[in-house]
């Protein structure tokens, strides 16, 4: 069988690369390679050579122009040294091979800014949505319950009941889209698989600090039309086991956490189909 292999990126400000390397491992990745995003640039890793792309949390040139601004722009535009392509084609050819790329928290910034999510019709690199400033006017760093979409196509989400309890940690996380259209789109094709909700994960809320940067519809994460794409503000990698949630020491909790199921889901994936 094929090894399944995971590459998260760092480099530039990201934080959480441990942390995301640990969960591909923990979920089932034969391998989870942290790669500097110089050695991408250089040509010494090539995405051609891995199934899942992690682009995870951090701060990003330290938030300037926007979170993840510059870091979309330089692998938009960037070449990849002694090569006659741009990191940007590896990426499109990525996607075209049917592989899975993940964005969290600034991750996720990173793929609306490239314009890489929701790709409405299959258009990968034109910016629709964008996260901004909490609506609240600071940084939150509290967990967040999450209700899931059952219909939505992600496969990162397949199997989870109700919603997931996550941790989320920015100052940019409000989602905004450009038009109602692109609203309308994105929730008619059910591409927003993860709303801020209620503890019940009964209904969406646009309520403090349930929902904690006032997000258009609630919305904590979306996924492209295939559901191979996917980005969210909350951290699926920050709860793998059950020391991690706030209350472990007074409540009954599983072994596993809540946000294993993410990576455990790729994993799956790139078994059965490479
Ligand atoms: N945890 C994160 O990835 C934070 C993302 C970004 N720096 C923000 O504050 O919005």
């Amino acid at each position: 069988m094929t090894k399944a292999k995971a590459l998260v990126i760092t480099g530039n400000g990201t934080n959480c690369e441990m942390e995301a390397a640990h969960a591909c491992r923990l979920g089932g990745f034969d391998e989870a390679r942290i790669a500097h995003i110089a050695e991408l640039l250089t040509g010494e890793v090539s995405l051609d050579d891995y199934h899942f792309l992690n682009l995870t949390g951090g701060f990003l040139d330290g938030d300037d122009l926007g979170s993840a601004k510059a870091q979309a722009n330089r692998l938009r535009y960037a070449a990849v040294e002694g090569k006659e392509e741009r990191l940007v084609d590896q990426i499109t050819r990525f996607i075209a091979d049917g592989k899975l790329i993940l964005g969290v928290c600034n991750g996720f910034q990173l793929l609306v800014k490239m314009g890489m999510l929701p790709a409405l019709s299959g258009n990968y690199l034109n910016q629709t949505v964008t996260l901004t400033y909490n609506e609240c006017g600071r940084f939150q760093d509290r967990w967040c319950y999450l209700k899931v979409d059952a219909d939505s196509p992600s496969l990162y989400t397949k199997g989870i009941e109700g919603g997931v309890y996550l941790p989320v940690r920015h100052g940019e996380g409000k989602f905004l889209v450009d038009d109602a259209k692109t609203l309308d789109a994105i929730e008619g094709k059910h591409l927003a698989c993860l709303k801020y909700s209620d503890k019940n994960y009964e209904a969406a809320t646009m309520e403090f600090p349930e929902n904690p940067n006032g997000s258009i519809n609630a919305i904590a994460g979306i996924c492209d039309e295939t559901g191979r794409i996917m980005g969210l503000m909350p951290h699926p990698e920050a709860f793998v086991h059950r020391t991690q949630h706030p209350r472990w020491t007074r409540e009954e909790l599983p072994e596993e956490g809540e946000g294993l199921i993410f990576f455990k889901n790729a994993a799956k994936y790139v078994k059965e189909n490479f």
